[in-house]
């Protein structure tokens, strides 16, 4: 049986998403209020998740904004909180150490490898969420925690963040230059069952490490080959 918890800061929407969900899966889906920029929260849900279930086996690692005004926030969260995240679902999912092994997916974007003077600070949290979990898989020691951890790097996804970009009318710097942002999300954006899709293969296809999945309106999805030196 799969058994999920979806953990958000926005409990509005986290619970009005696992209600949702219940009328399809039951009981088997639960919602836990969680600020990855927080470490005792991280540990608090991350714990919970464990006591609840047993074990943890897939962690999402999802939670990220666009918010130029903020330029450390930006890192904070998109970057810190993917790592913070990782660290703790390791103490869990390590098999030399009580746990089963799995996979973390990291919510990285095609802006980190794909610079864009529009949004800086979200560009270089990204290409820090790829350098994270490229260096992560080529650890040696994955033969023995067995947590395999890959990202996923999506083009333009029609979903709230672009949405709510657009909204603020460019008033609070979410992005450098409201209307090049605009003219970007008026051009053909990526449903979020193609990011998902992706994410279903990771989990699938066991010979997947370290790999960072560009997925973009122009093609099928791939992965992005990266210079040796
Ligand atoms: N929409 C797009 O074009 C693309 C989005 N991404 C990335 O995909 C991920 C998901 O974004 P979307 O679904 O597009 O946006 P979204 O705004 O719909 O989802 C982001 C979620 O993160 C949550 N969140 C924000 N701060 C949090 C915190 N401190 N702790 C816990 N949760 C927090 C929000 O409440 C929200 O539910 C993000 O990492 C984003 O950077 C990547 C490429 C393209
Ligand atoms: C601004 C980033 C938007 C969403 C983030 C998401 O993670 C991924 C997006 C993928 C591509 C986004 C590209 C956005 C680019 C820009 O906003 C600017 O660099 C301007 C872009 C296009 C203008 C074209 C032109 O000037 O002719």
């Amino acid at each position: 049986m799969q058994l999920v918890i979806i953990a958000d800061i926005d409990a509005a929407k986290g619970t009005s998403t696992t209600s949702e969900l219940a009328t399809e899966y039951a009981d088997n889906v639960t919602f836990i209020e969680c600020d990855v920029t927080n470490q005792e929260s991280v540990e608090d849900t991350l714990g919970k998740a464990k006591d609840t279930y047993g074990r943890l086996d897939i962690i999402s690692n999802n939670a990220g904004a666009m918010m130029e005004n903020d330029p450390i926030g930006t890192i904070n969260l998109n970057l810190c909180g993917v790592i913070r995240v990782a660290a703790v679902a390791m103490s869990y999912m390590r098999a030399d150490k009580g746990g089963s092994g799995g996979i973390i997916i990291n919510t990285a974007s095609l802006t980190g490898v794909k610079p864009s003077y529009n949004c800086p600070a979200y560009c270089a949290s990204k290409s820090g969420v790829i350098g994270f979990t490229r260096s992560f898989a080529m650890n040696p020691d994955f033969d023995l925690h067995k947590v395999r951890m890959n990202c996923l790097c999506p083009g333009m996804v029609d979903t709230p963040m672009i949405q709510g970009v657009l909204d603020e009318d460019g008033k609070e710097g979410r992005v450098l230059n409201f209307d090049r942002f605009r003219y970007a999300a008026n051009l053909p954006q990526l449903k979020p069952s193609a990011v998902a899709d992706v994410f279903i293969d990771l989990v699938e296809n066991e010979s997947k490490n370290g790999a960072a999945m560009l997925i973009t309106v122009e093609g099928p999805p791939r992965d992005i080959e990266f210079p040796i030196y």
